[in-house]
């Protein structure tokens, strides 16, 4: 996916929120987007997602299915969790929603009307509906906000798993919770502009390598534990450990 000269205004005699953003997404991408208050990440992942188009500049390639989960999910609907999940999944070509009610530790809440939820109740139903497509492209905004800890600790691994499925994830996260996530990528907005920036470190995170030897059939599950747990990990051929 690629975005080309991307510029956007809300109105006609605006300033431009985005300016002559150019970028490209790959398959398997994760990436987070940072920026202060107002830099325009909300702006730009509706934009990816599809759901605004630019005002001039180009966005191409987006795969065909795309999971956005909102900031604030619009949860004034008069549907409960389960009513609207069933919607959303038919909605979807009948995609399964009951896995990501478990994994987003929100059973209990199936029969709660949206208009009830709490904000981190509404905020997983809004993953749930997200996911629920097993999407090629997944827009997450502030995805860690408000989330009870089990759910916050989940939700890593979950992003990996549809990275490791070929989809591309964009997430603007105030709270670094996908730090660690092997190969995270890092875009930083600021005066309407996009950079692609190293990983930022915070203070006193000195980082050390550490060598661990797992048998070669155990290396998927190994990877899988430790990136959950919110390590980079990766495998080193033999000429690497020398
Ligand atoms: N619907 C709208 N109409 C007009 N201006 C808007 C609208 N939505 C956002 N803006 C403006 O666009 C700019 C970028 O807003 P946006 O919500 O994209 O920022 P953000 O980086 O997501 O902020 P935050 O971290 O506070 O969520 C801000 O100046 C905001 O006031």
């Amino acid at each position: 996916m690629r975005l080309s000269q991307v510029s956007f205004r809300y109105r006609r005699r605006a300033q431009d929120v985005l300016r002559g953003i150019d970028a490209r997404l790959d398959p398997g991408d994760v990436i987070e987007l940072a920026g202060a208050n107002g830099a325009g990440k909300s702006t730009l992942l509706r934009l990816l997602a599809g759901l605004t188009p630019p005002t001039s500049g180009t966005v191409t390639g987006r795969p065909a299915v795309v999971g956005f989960a909102p900031d604030r999910f619009p949860a004034g609907q008069p549907f409960t969790v389960a009513g609207y999940l069933r919607h959303m999944s038919r909605v979807r070509g009948g995609a399964r929603w009951e896995p990501w009610a478990e994994r987003l530790n929100m059973t209990h809440l199936l029969g709660v009307r949206l208009r009830e939820l709490s904000k981190g109740s509404a905020h997983k139903v809004g993953l749930a509906q997200a996911l629920m497509p097993g999407p090629g492209l997944l827009i997450l905004d502030e995805p860690f906000a408000g989330l009870d800890r089990d759910t916050r600790e989940a939700l890593p691994a979950i992003v990996t798993e549809v990275a490791d499925r070929g989809g591309v994830v964009v997430a603007s996260d105030h709270q670094g919770g996908l730090r660690g996530l092997a190969g995270l990528r890092h875009w930083a907005l600021q005066d309407g502009r996009l950079a692609e920036v190293a990983a930022p470190e915070g203070p006193g995170e000195a980082r050390v390598t550490v060598e661990v030897r797992v048998p070669a059939g155990e290396l998927p599950a190994f990877l899988h534990r430790v990136r959950s747990d919110g390590y980079q990990a990766r495998p080193v051929t033999p000429e690497e450990v020398g």
